[in-house]
Formats: structure tokens, sequence, C-alpha cells
């Protein structure tokens, strides 16, 4: 695994459907996953989306922890969701700024779900059922709309 660089907006890799994973494949898949995390962190990320590496499998990660991108972010362990789907999303909606690690030096005003409920794959196959509000569920949408080839400015009001 030669070292992640990051595509920026452009880059066509970023406007693709990426590909479900096999849970046969999680496993082969954790150097990755590992090397992932570490680029998100390297940039202050509070998620990040393997098309964003080029790797346009349905995977990604969600971290929010205050940081000095982000400093009013909440406080969560960051979370490697394989084959996520939302399950059922609020009627209300929420604006709030956002950034990409795609996209650097700009924020945009977005609307998103105030609440969803999701599901998703940990690595060892477990399937995990949750749901998520504010910030939170921002960054999980964010991350899905990269697996679907869309970026936040798509959505900027
Ligand atoms: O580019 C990514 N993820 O794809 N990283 C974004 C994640 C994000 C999402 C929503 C709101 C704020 C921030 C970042 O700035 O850390
Ligand atoms: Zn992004």
């Amino acid at each position: 695994m030669e070292t992640l660089t990051i595509a920026q907006l452009g880059n066509p890799i970023l406007r693709e459907h990426a590909s479900l994973i096999s849970a046969t494949q999680y496993q082969e898949f954790a150097p990755f996953f590992n090397a992932l995390q570490q680029k998100m962190l390297e940039h202050n990320g509070v998620g990040i989306a393997a098309p964003q590496v080029s790797e346009s499998i349905r995977a990604f990660i969600v971290a929010s922890r205050p940081n000095p991108r982000y400093p009013d972010a909440p406080m969560m362990e960051p979370t490697l969701m394989l084959n996520p789907e939302i399950t059922w999303a609020s009627e209300n909606m929420e604006k709030d700024w956002e950034g990409c690690l795609s996209i650097p030096g700009i924020r945009a005003l977005v609307s998103r779900h105030s609440h969803i409920e999701v599901r998703y794959d940990t690595l060892e196959g477990k399937e995990v059922k949750t749901q998520m509000e504010g910030f939170i569920a921002r960054i999980f949408q964010h991350e899905l709309d990269h697996l679907n080839g869309l970026v936040f400015l798509d959505r900027a009001d």
C-alpha cells in the first residue's frame, strides 16, 4: 500500500458510485482502513470516505472530535462503517457549515436531516443499527454522499 493521497474536486473518482464490499474482503482491507484513518487525522478531519483516496468502495470513517478545524465538534470514538445505509431520515432539516478534505479552504452552509437511523457493518462483520443526530448525523450524510459521487457543494444553499 503506497502512501494515500486525497483526491481533489475535479478528480473523476469523486463522481463514481462506490462498490459494495463483500464481508469476506473486510479483513483484507484492514491495513487500508488503518491508513485511511491516519490520513484523516493528519488533516484534522472529522470524517473521510474511501473514494477520497481513490478506493471506490462503500466504506468511511466518522470521527467527530473538537479540533482546530471544528472546535465545537462533539466527541466520539472514530468509527469505521462498511456498506453503510440510511434506513430512516427526519423530515426536519438543519443547516450548518461543512468542509471537505477534497475541497480545501472552502466552507458552505448545507441542509441535512437533523436525525437519521443508519445501519453498517463493522470490520468484524457485525451489523450495527443506530441513530444519529446533529453534527455526527451531518458527517454520516456527508460521507455517504461521497459513496454516491456527491460532494457537499452539490447540496450547498
Ligand atoms: O472531507 C471529509 N469527509 O469526506 N472531511 C470533512 C468531514 C465533515 C463532514 C461534514 C461536516 C464537517 C466536516 C472534514 O472537514 O473533516
Ligand atoms: Zn468530504
